[in-house]
């Protein structure tokens, strides 16, 4: 019960917002309403309710029973039979009331945490050997808010966090990491999910992460999404087709690579075409992360090479060209393989290395080529000796090919840093794409690129394609929205990965059984 001071308040708040309102009402019958709404018994009675309930609140009472509802039944029948007194008639007719019985029975809800939210049973349709990965997540509302948005996938009906709200309780807890985290597993106890922290970082909570297990499981089930197809493809391409024209353009006394704009509507088909192809054929499931292991470049040692890819037209060769004005001496490009023509103004070994397609297709066997294809029939190429070439004059070679030939490369003695390229949203290509022109260097003019809306949308899928396919051996992305703001981005990373005391690489370029050898850090690519 509200003491009668707590009630005179009650009362007193009432009758002050009622004095406060009389001004603002104009019409008698409105001010009688609310006076006769304000006043009413009823909400003088909730009011106290509230009160009673507040204190209970900080006291956090426990139950003493749970079964109230039952218990008073079982009462209420002993004593029928066993006295009839009026005091005992008055409390068998009380617990017969159905008011009664409704409030031990909300009582018992109570006590029992009723009310909590029940789990839906687990789906038929689930795999009995996906059961273990199978985890009921049950979220319980508390005063604050969680911070994250789920919602449900329409195509496949997976639940998935849309967003997590920086600085509420879910960002708080570390749920995600982040691509290119430097990841310590701190518990393998559970065959499935593993515990991980940030590297160093041992003071916040750990994280989950799938295990190898896991992950193998994941790779045996997947099944091929062959569902991606080009829009306009004509006519079948020959496998490894170039797309890119080839010009021999000299820039600032450096020679481009063979990668350069394209320009036929082959090429472009050959583009789409190229990347249903993988869409198909590279259909593995890619790894959440991979196993790395501290490298220490020894000064002396040779650079890294680094490895530029993105989507045709986003930008790669742009990129790289400002690289190579910056630093001639520090940065190199390969000189490619070409079995057409010499033309007057070019130069054995400076524009190209000019070669027999019997010589060619020779080093094509010879597994020589990092890259290599056809265009308007001749062979163009980039072969291994080309990039040693220039890493063995000190230089950080720069090497601009498709995400599927990474591979070739991918090994302890190039040890690629490689930097995706990436289109940013397409407002913002359309706004910085028109002034193309304006960036180009005068002699670039009559080359410059005009992108038509269809290109911006290849661009932006190709992007994804290449992303979700080979996203695991990046190890930094750019966004090449505004082209001064990406270049100063890629300098840095290049800068940062020369003069870092350690560096994090793959274990597999250096222990042949990686996960035998050394199972502690892992080097995360895409994980929630
Ligand atoms: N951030 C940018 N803003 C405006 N124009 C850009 C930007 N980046 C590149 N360009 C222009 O877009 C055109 C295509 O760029 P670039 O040749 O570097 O593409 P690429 O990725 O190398 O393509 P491909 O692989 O087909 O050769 C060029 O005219 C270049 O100057």
């Amino acid at each position: 019960m509200l003491s009668r001071t707590e009630h005179r308040g009650v009362c007193r708040l009432l009758s002050s917002v009622m004095s406060g309102t009389e001004s603002h009402t104009d019409r008698e019958e409105d001010y009688r309403f609310l006076h006769s709404m304000l006043m009413e018994k009823k909400l003088h009675l909730l009011f106290k309710i509230h009160e009673r309930l507040k204190r209970f609140e900080k006291r956090s009472p426990i139950p003493v029973q749970e079964h109230a509802a039952s218990l008073a039944s079982d009462l209420a029948e002993e004593l029928i039979y066993q006295d009839c007194r009026d005091e005992v008639k008055e409390l068998v007719a009380l617990f017969s009331k159905p008011n009664f019985k409704g409030l031990l029975s909300v009582h018992d809800a109570v006590a029992q945490r009723d009310f909590e939210p029940t789990l839906q049973p687990i789906p038929d349709d689930v795999l009995e050997e996906d059961e273990d990965s199978v985890k009921i997540v049950s979220l319980v509302k508390t005063k604050d808010p969680l911070g994250a948005t789920i919602k449900r996938d329409k195509s496949t009906g997976a639940i998935v966090v849309a967003r997590i709200m920086r600085g509420g309780a879910a960002d708080k807890s570390a749920v995600a990491f982040e691509r290119g985290d430097v990841l310590q597993i701190v518990s393998m106890d559970d065959d499935t999910w593993w515990q991980a922290c940030h590297l160093g970082d041992n003071n916040t909570r750990a994280g989950l992460i799938p295990s190898q297990q896991l992950h193998e499981r994941r790779v045996a089930l997947h099944r091929p999404k062959a569902l991606f197809k080009p829009r306009r493809v004509k006519r079948p391409v020959l496998e490894d087709i170039v797309h890119g024209a080839i010009t021999g353009i000299h820039i600032a006394g450096l020679r481009r690579s063979f990668r350069l704009g394209r320009q036929s509507i082959l090429d472009g088909e050959a583009a789409r075409s190229r990347r249903w192809r993988t869409g198909v054929h590279s259909s593995v499931c890619p790894p959440t992360y991979i196993e790395v292991i501290p490298y220490h470049r020894d000064p002396k040692e040779r650079h890294r090479l680094v490895v530029l890819v993105g989507p045709s037209g986003v930008g790669v060769n742009e990129l790289k060209r400002r690289l190579l004005i910056s630093d001639p001496d520090h940065y190199g490009v390969t000189v490619p393989h070409t079995t057409r023509e010499k033309r007057r103004q070019e130069n054995e070994g400076v524009d190209y290395h000019f070669v027999s397609i019997h010589m060619f297709e020779e080093d094509i066997l010879n597994n020589r080529f990092v890259e290599y294809g056809r265009h308007r029939g001749h062979y163009y190429g980039t072969s291994l000796d080309s990039v040693h070439r220039v890493m063995a004059e000190g230089k950080v070679c720069l090497l601009h090919v498709h995400p599927n030939k990474i591979k070739h490369v991918y090994t302890s003695e190039f040890k690629p840093y490689v930097v995706f390229v990436k289109p940013p949203h397409i407002q913002e290509l359309r706004h910085t794409r028109r002034r193309a022109e304006l960036i180009c260097t005068e002699e670039d003019k009559n080359s410059v690129r005009i992108f038509s809306e269809e290109d911006f949308e290849d661009m932006i899928n190709s992007a994804e394609t290449m992303e979700s396919q080979s996203g695991q051996l990046f190890d930094k992305v750019i966004v090449n929205g505004d082209i001064a703001v990406a270049f100063r981005e890629l300098k840095a990373a290049l800068e940062k990965v020369e003069e870092a005391e350690v560096q994090w690489i793959p274990a597999e370029w250096i222990c042949s059984s990686p996960t035998k050898s050394r199972r502690s850090c892992g080097q995360l690519d895409s994980w929630i």
